[in-house]
C-alpha cells in the first residue's frame, strides 16, 4: 500500500459526559454511511475487551490509551479512519501517542464540570462527589485540557449537529494530514 492510501486518526478528548462518544459515533454513522472504512474505538467498550482489567490510576490510564493507539496505528496504516473516544486525561501521554500516529488530529470535547455534572449521563458524578468513586476524573483526579487541538468544541454551548459538522469537515478534509502525505 502507498503512503498515500493511509487513513487517519481523529482522537476525542475530554471529561465523562462531555460528549465524546455521542460525536464519535454519529460520526462513525456518517462515514460508515458514506462508504468509508472507518472504526471506532470507544473507551468503554475498549475497557470492556482491550483493556479490561485496567484501573483508573495514572499508569493504568496510561496504558489504556497507549493500548488504543497501538490498534489506532495498526488500522490507520491499512487505510482506515479510525475515531477514538476516550478521557485520555493526561497530556504528555496524549501528546506522545499522537504524534507516533498517522495523520492524527486532537478534537477536544469540553464542557464545564458544572455541566457534565448536571448531565451526569451515567449517574456517576453523582457518586464520585459522595466519595463512593475514587480517582475521578474532573472530580478527585486531573484533566489536563488540550493546549492547541485541530478542534475544541464547547458542547455546553453548541449543538451536537454544530459540532457534527465540524467533526465532519475535519474528518473529510486534508487538514490533519501528515504534510508529506497530502
Ligand atoms: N475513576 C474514573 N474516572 C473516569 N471515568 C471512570 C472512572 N471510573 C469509571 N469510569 C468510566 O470509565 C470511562 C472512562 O474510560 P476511559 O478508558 O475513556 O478513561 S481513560 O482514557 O483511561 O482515562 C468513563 O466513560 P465516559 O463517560 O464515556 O468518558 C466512565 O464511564
Ligand atoms: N454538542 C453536544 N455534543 C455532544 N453531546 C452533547 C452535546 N450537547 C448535549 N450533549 C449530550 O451530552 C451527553 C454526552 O454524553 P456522552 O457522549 O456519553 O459523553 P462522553 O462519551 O464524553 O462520556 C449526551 O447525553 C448528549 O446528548
Amino acid at each position: 500500500m502507498s503512503r498515500a492510501a493511509e487513513g487517519r486518526v481523529l482522537w476525542f478528548t475530554g471529561l465523562s459526559g462531555a460528549g465524546k462518544s455521542t460525536l464519535a459515533s454519529a460520526l462513525y454513522r456518517e462515514l460508515e454511511r458514506r462508504g468509508e472504512r472507518v472504526e471506532l474505538l470507544d473507551g468503554d467498550a475498549v475497557r470492556e475487551n482491550l483493556s479490561k482489567g485496567l484501573g483508573f490510576s495514572k499508569a493504568d490510564r496510561d496504558t489504556n490509551v497507549r493500548r488504543i493507539a497501538f490498534v489506532a496505528g495498526l488500522l490507520a496504516r491499512h487505510g482506515v479512519t479510525v475515531l477514538v473516544s476516550a478521557i485520555s486525561p493526561y497530556r504528555d501521554t496524549r501528546d506522545a501517542v499522537l504524534s507516533e500516529l498517522p495523520n492524527a488530529s486532537e478534537i477536544f470535547v469540553d464542557a464545564p464540570l458544572s455541566v457534565v455534572t448536571e448531565r451526569d449521563v451515567k449517574g456517576l458524578y453523582l457518586r464520585a462527589l459522595a466519595g463512593e468513586i475514587p480517582h475521578f476524573t474532573g472530580v478527585s483526579d486531573p484533566y489536563e485540557a488540550p493546549l492547541s487541538p485541530a478542534l475544541h468544541l464547547r458542547t455546553d454551548q453548541q449543538s451536537i449537529e454544530a459540532c457534527l459538522e465540524q467533526v465532519l469537515a475535519l474528518a473529510t478534509s486534508e487538514v490533519g494530514r501528515d504534510a508529506a502525505y497530502a
